[in-house]
């Protein structure tokens, strides 16, 4: 493993940030942290890094116990916090060098490193600017670009995508990809599902500083009871059919309103088979047709009776 928290217990005097929190990393994978605000994944970080005392539990980086004066495991590390941290009177190269220079000496070798930061989070026409000239997804860019120049094994991402616009949005998250197929393993912690979805290969879902379930995106679909939903367009839908699709099996939840239908269904199969079946022999005209999976979302709601965003 290269990231092993044991029991982590935090507390914010009476207030528990993290509660017997386990987490086990694998070797480049990128591994999700997930949970509505407040939910503990800053906390999560900060105690993993040694940023910040908890009290009780255990953390291993590379092996190696977690302290705050273990420089060997820390320069092996890349963070890029949730609150952007950069110096406002260094322009993005700058910026970008000084962090860099933390950990390599070298200058020719940090100059290269500089340089391929700025290629690597596209900034090479904003060298010169200092941060309050960047727009708010540039910022985010330059600082993921000051968290990763040292070329890191271990790259920590808390929120990167917070308040970005969509292009950002996307140049960072596949920035992200791109690392993890250099061999990199990165935490990314989020409380948007859709890019949890997109990027990561395992999860832990968090609540109140709780681990709520673990596993990849598909193994914590399967745990929803909910199976799919169906939404159809028809032109009309003659009460003696709807009575029949009242008796459907499997049936969770029907709605019916001038023209659109939703299913919801428990887990199984044939559901799609057997609606279809019953519209062609009541000879019912489908316009539309859609099927919606469980998501992340619906699984956190069944657990803990709220939706992710719910406080957002
Ligand atoms: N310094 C602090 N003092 C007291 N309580 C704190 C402190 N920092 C965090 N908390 C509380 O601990 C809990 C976990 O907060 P944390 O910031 O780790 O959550 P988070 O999931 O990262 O949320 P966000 O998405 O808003 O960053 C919250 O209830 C928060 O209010």
């Amino acid at each position: 493993m290269i990231v092993e928290l044991k029991n982590i217990v935090k507390r914010y005097k009476n207030l528990v940030a993290l509660d017997h929190l386990n987490l086990s990393i694998r070797e480049g994978e990128i591994y999700g942290l997930l949970g509505p605000n407040g939910s503990g994944k800053t906390t999560a970080i900060n105690c993993m890094l040694s940023l910040l005392r908890y009290d009780s539990g255990e953390v291993k980086i590379f092996d190696q116990t977690m302290t705050p004066s273990n420089y060997d495991v820390k320069k092996r590390i890349g963070l890029v916090m949730q609150n952007i941290g950069v110096y406002d009177e260094l322009t993005v190269q700058e910026n970008i060098d000084y962090f860099c220079g933390l950990y390599i000496s070298d200058k020719k070798l940090r100059r290269q490193y500089v340089d391929e930061a700025i290629q690597f989070v596209e900034l090479d026409e904003f060298r010169k600017f200092i941060p309050k000239k960047l727009s708010g997804g540039l910022l985010r860019r330059l600082n993921l670009a000051c968290g990763i120049a040292h070329k890191p094994d271990l790259i920590v991402l808390d929120e990167p995508t917070v308040a970005v616009d969509p292009q950002s949005r996307n140049k960072i998250l596949d920035g992200i990809k791109q690392l993890a197929a250099e061999g990199k393993t990165i935490i990314y912690t989020t409380h948007y599902m859709e890019e949890v979805e997109y990027l990561c290969d395992r999860l832990t879902i968090l609540d109140r500083g709780k681990e709520i379930i673990t596993g990849t995106t598909e193994e914590i679909k399967q745990m929803s009871m909910t199976g799919e939903v169906i939404n159809v367009e028809v032109v009309d839908l003659p009460l003696a059919t709807q009575q029949k699709l009242h008796d459907l099996s499997g049936l969770i939840n029907f709605n019916y309103e001038t023209g659109s239908l939703n299913l919801q269904f428990e887990k199984g199969h044939n559901h799609l088979m057997n609606l279809l079946a019953l519209f062609e022999k009541d000879d019912i005209q489908v316009l539309n047709l859609t099927i919606k999976q469980p998501t992340l979302n619906d699984v956190f709601l069944e657990i803990t009776g709220k939706e992710l965003r719910d406080n957002v």
